[in-house]
């Protein structure tokens, strides 16, 4: 049986704009299980980023958290991340759960060479001995396929993308965290970097045994990589399950939408579809279905009653939140002319 790492609960999170708020998360629960691969799918805008940097509370500063608990189980012990210090959520941060974020491949100090990055990370961790911290870097660099005399003697400029990628992921791993959160980890890559990338994150997950979270737009990336996969729409989780269940028989329209969107590599490759529409705007609180304006299941029950996450029969952990959920929605969408045709 599989034991939660992290439990997300009720957390809804918003931010203050010049003129109107925004509510970027409404309501989410979701439970990440210990050494699970979980990705966070769906168009931009639905609040991923901002699920991804709650877990570990780096919210920017004109956010604010308005309802919920992330607990962290830790050992024997549970903490409410939320409830923590700002010197308790340092102590967390990169030893047990370590996040890479969008853009992060420019994060390095540009006049730092990459030894001097891993110093800093861990002696701000309490490590003192610059051998050994040099010794451990060697031994990630060289796991993650880098030339490591090299690399820790270069500038950050001097490596390409990729090879910032891999120095980065070697140094999320420095302090043996418990959790991994990657948010788009191959979005800036060329195809084959990508593919690099994508095989090296499934070695270092076996060998170090991590949770991963990781946040794509690219279904694809999501179903090589995850174990289990969450879909946002509009600040909200609306379908969360097994990859095979998620993507064999979604149950909800937007996700039926998302795969039907996406190109396939294999196959007939003539039509790329999209979703119409776009998501809603969300300083709005939805009174019914977020999904409303778009969906081709639509009836009047989406419009005034709000759906919630709802346990699918007879597949174990998964859940939908759609008052038209069925086995058959992706055979309903493809079948219908939902979805616009935007390339031949
Ligand atoms: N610092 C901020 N201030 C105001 N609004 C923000 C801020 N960060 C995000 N938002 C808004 O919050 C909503 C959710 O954004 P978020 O970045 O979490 O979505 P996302 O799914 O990760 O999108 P993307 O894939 O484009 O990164 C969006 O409407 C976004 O414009």
């Amino acid at each position: 049986m599989a034991t939660k790492h992290i439990i997300v609960e009720d957390l809804s999170v918003e931010y203050l704009g010049p003129t109107k708020k925004i509510y970027a998360l409404q309501h989410v629960s979701l439970e990440i299980y210990r050494g699970e691969s979980i990705a966070l799918v769906g168009e931009s805008g639905c609040g991923k980023s901002t699920l991804g940097v709650a877990f570990i509370r780096l919210l920017p500063v004109n956010s604010r958290i308005t309802s919920g608990r992330i607990r962290f189980v830790d050992g024997s012990r549970e903490i409410n991340i939320l409830e923590l210090s700002q010197s308790e959520l340092q102590k967390i941060r990169w030893s047990k759960i370590v996040m890479m974020a969008q853009g992060a491949l420019n994060a390095f100090n540009p006049v730092m060479r990459i030894k001097d990055h891993f110093i800093d990370t861990a002696y701000s961790h309490g490590w003192k001995n610059k051998t050994e911290v040099l010794k451990k870097a060697r031994y990630l660099l060289e796991r993650v396929h880098l030339d490591s005399e090299r690399v820790l003697n270069s500038f950050p400029h001097e490596l390409s993308g990729g090879m910032r990628q891999r120095v980065l992921l070697s140094l999320g791993l420095f302090l043996n965290p418990e959790v991994v959160i990657l948010d788009e980890p191959t979005t800036a890559l060329d195809i084959l970097t990508q593919r690099n990338i994508i095989e090296l994150l499934k070695e270092l997950k076996k060998e170090f045994n991590f949770t991963l979270i990781f946040i794509t737009h690219d279904l694809s990336l999501a179903a090589e990589l995850a174990d289990r996969v969450a879909v946002m729409y509009a600040g909200k989780i609306v379908e969360v399950g097994d990859v095979y269940n998620i993507f064999g028989t979604p149950y909800h329209p937007y996700t039926a939408g998302l795969i039907t969107s996406t190109p396939k590599l294999r196959g007939k490759s003539t039509e790329i579809t999209s979703i119409p529409g776009s998501p809603p705007n969300l300083s709005e609180i939805f009174k019914g279905c977020p999904f409303y304006e778009r969906c081709p299941l639509r009836s009047s029950v989406c419009l005034n009653t709000p759906p919630t996450l709802t346990f699918v029969d007879g597949q174990e952990g998964h859940f939908v939140a759609c008052h038209h959920a069925s086995k058959d929605t992706l055979s309903k969408i493809r079948q219908s002319d939902w979805l616009s045709t935007i390339q031949k």
